[in-house]
């Protein structure tokens, strides 16, 4: 029985036992490897597309699951360590641009349309959850397609205890700054009200708390304000333990004494990311003083990053104790070194930092090889080790499910280790990480691993790779969750668009036109900015240069661009939150409504802002990019429209580029494009069905 048989099995199976059915399926499961059918399921395989068909209750649905086998890790090994970021670039500018060997056949038409979509990795995530009617296929009904992998009533819920920031709990410079930055009337969101709760606390840790560790899960949905979520707990009890004047572990003289020395650690994924985090708890911090340190000088290659040493020297030549990252780093020779409290940086950075450099030994390799070196072979000595890691006390994981993802957990785990080691309580670290249980589910028995220190994950999307990583090793580990996670922002309107069948690139300048006409007819001054993404750096390219043509400027930013190696996020001014920008245009006056739309909402001015169509030959209004930009980025309340350019490959991805508009309650609409009638439409309806499914 072939695979198309799923659709025929399925409309058949009215009449065969449900036994018979799923025993009849998993003796004659098609493989495909790389896209390659195979006979029968005897090929090695890979990629196993249809792991059950049971009927769903007592509705007479059937319901087709479908697994994805776990890639051999050994393979991927050797590639691991080497130039970590241009992999995390490579990784998040979307598992996309390489061919995943995960994919499903798109070509069979025997498969039944809800496989034709392509599967990345997280294609169980995004199959999983299609429900299939015996009687008719193209009406499957699909659920969330994320809700199975997170249970959410294992989590904590929103209290309405906090429902204010107020002082106590919050201390009164951390209240100030938030209701700088938020204004007077700010509520906290569901999961600042969670963080609130559970982890601030008001008074400084006696020493009995200082020595119990805890660890938290913030999950919430895009924009909801998780960030701050994180920071101001963890911002605040930095603050206390100073002005307790609670001892550091490198006050003991046994302890060796190296650079830095940061009490809390931010992890994220891409440069872009720290930047803007580094930014913000600095904002937090304005009326309290604590010195936080971006360790990101993007993705430059490894000789010319600057050391632990330098940059701690260098933070004291600042008055902020503060690293400007875009400049050089002057050594000031037998500079004290006074220590940083907050380091947000990659994971590769900050190994960098904390192993010395050439910790990951294995580029040079690759690049003594690359420049034809002759010189046999070898592990070149790692560097010793030069930031401290003992005072750590808080670490944060923000995108967790990317940095707990197969192919990044290592690094951060291996952080996690190198900062339980420095501080005296070293746990077990196996580089690779099984998170199949190899027992029966009933006597699985968790492995859990006690950090000596609070950790919080955070992440937006939480797939069933995390809360495998949680239940197994994380098993005490408090869960915070938002109601609405999963779901996309209230505030976010989706459109399905339709390609024309002519030229897809004119389809799309079509649209971006009929977003700025509108602007203009309702009186919305500036114009909207757009954001659009691409499966592949070269369609990125190949649309940003066709735009151009039609007069229209833009911004190209995918993993390659020049753009990005500047150690700045300048390249990404004008669309990214700029609160400065925004206090400016808050003290301008506002230009009156056009006369023409009595009503229309008052036009906010920005610095960079298009009043005419003509100005949009100069001024980019529009950024194209791969999911590189996906993961984080707080992007200007004026960025109204996400442009899903490519089909989806899955809900994760989706979630996140759309959720880069319709942050914190401001206004948005994703566009996704598809085709609507003859060959490959039904790929579009199922698009549209999972859309559907995540909607607030
Ligand atoms: N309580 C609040 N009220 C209004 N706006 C808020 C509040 N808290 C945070 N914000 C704003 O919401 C925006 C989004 O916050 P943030 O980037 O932390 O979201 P996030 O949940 O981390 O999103 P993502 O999942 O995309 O990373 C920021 O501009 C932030 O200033």
């Amino acid at each position: 029985m072939s695979l198309l048989s799923s659709s025929r099995v399925a409309a058949r199976s009215a009449t065969l036992p449900p036994e018979l059915l799923v025993a009849c399926l998993h003796t004659s499961t098609p493989t495909y490897i790389g896209g390659q059918r195979k006979a029968g399921g005897s090929a090695p395989s890979r990629t196993r597309l249809v792991k059950d068909l049971k009927p769903a209750g007592s509705s007479g649905k059937l319901r087709v699951a479908y697994q994805r086998e776990p890639p051999p890790h050994k393979d991927r090994r050797d590639s691991r360590k080497s130039d970590y970021d241009s992999k995390m670039s490579q990784r998040l500018s979307h598992r996309e641009d390489a061919r995943s060997p995960f994919r499903a056949p798109t070509s069979s038409r025997d498969l039944p349309s809800a496989l034709k979509l392509s599967a990345g990795p997280h294609a169980r995530d995004v199959m999983r959850n299609v429900e299939v009617r015996p009687r008719d296929m193209s009406k499957a009904k699909v659920v969330n397609p994320l809700s199975e992998d997170f249970d959410l009533s294992k989590s904590i819920a929103p209290s309405s205890r906090y429902s204010e920031f107020t002082s106590p709990p919050l201390m009164d410079g951390l209240l100030k700054s938030v209701q700088d930055i938020l204004g007077p009337d700010a509520e906290p969101t569901p999961i600042q009200a969670l963080t609130l709760e559970h982890i601030l606390k008001a008074e400084p840790r006696t020493s009995e708390e200082r020595a119990q560790y805890h660890q938290w899960l913030l999950a919430s949905e895009t924009g909801s304000g998780k960030s701050m979520a994180y920071l101001l707990p963890v911002l605040q009890d930095l603050k206390l333990a100073e002005l307790s004047g609670a001892p550091r572990r490198t006050d003991d003289s046994s302890v060796p004494r190296r650079a830095m020395n940061p009490r809390a650690l931010v992890l994220a994924p891409t440069h872009e990311l720290t930047r803007q985090l580094a930014g913000f708890a600095k904002e937090l911090l304005h009326n309290v003083k604590l010195r936080v340190v971006c360790a990101s000088r993007a993705n430059t290659p490894s000789r010319k990053k600057v050391t632990a040493a330098k940059m701690a020297e260098a933070v004291m030549d600042t008055p902020e104790g503060d690293v400007d990252i875009s400049s050089e780093i002057l050594v000031r020779p037998g500079a004290q070194q006074r220590p940083v409290d907050l380091l947000v940086g990659t994971p590769s950075k900050i190994l960098e930092l904390a192993r010395g450099r050439g910790w990951d030994y294995e580029q040079r390799d690759a690049e003594h090889a690359r420049e034809g070196d002759r010189m046999p072979r070898r592990r070149i000595t790692v560097g010793e080790p030069e930031m401290g890691l003992a005072d750590v006390e808080w670490v944060v994981v923000d995108e967790a499910d990317v940095l707990f993802d197969p192919d990044f957990q290592e690094a951060t785990r291996m952080i996690l280790a190198d900062i339980s080691a420095a501080r005296g309580h070293p746990v077990p670290f196996e580089p690779e990480l099984n998170l199949t249980p190899s027992e029966p589910k009933a006597r699985f028995q968790p492995t859990p691993v006690d950090y000596p220190f609070n950790l919080i994950l955070t992440s937006a999307t939480i797939p069933s790779s995390l809360a495998a990583y949680v239940s197994q090793f994380h098993p005490s580990l408090t869960r915070l969750a938002s109601p609405h996670l999963h779901r996309l922002p209230a505030t976010l309107k989706t459109e399905h668009f339709s390609w024309t069948g002519g030229n897809r690139d004119a389809d799309i300048e079509h649209r971006l036109r009929r977003v700025w006409f509108e602007d203009l007819a309702a009186g919305r001054r500036p114009l909207s900015k757009v954001l659009m993404f691409c499966n592949k750096s070269a369609r990125a390219e190949n649309l940003g240069a066709s735009l151009r043509e039609k007069g229209i400027a833009n911004v190209v930013l995918t993993r390659e661009s020049d753009a990005r190696k500047h150690g700045s996020n300048h390249h990404l001014d004008g669309f990214l939150r700029d609160r400065r920008a925004d206090e400016q245009s808050a003290d301008d006056p506002q230009p009156p409504a056009s006369e023409s739309t009595p009503g229309a909402p008052p036009a906010s001015r920005s610095p960079t802002g298009a009043e005419s169509m003509e100005q949009l030959k100069d001024m980019p209004h529009v950024m194209i990019t791969t999911s590189l930009l996906s993961r984080g980025l707080d992007f200007a309340p004026d960025v109204k429209h996400v442009f899903i350019v490519d089909e989806p490959r899955n809900m994760v991805d989706f979630l996140h580029r759309a959720g880069r508009s319709g942050r914190a309650g401001e206004d948005g609409k994703v566009v996704v494009f598809g085709k609507s009638k003859g060959r490959g439409s039904e790929k579009a309806r199922v698009v549209r069905r999972k859309v559907g499914a995540l909607k607030a």
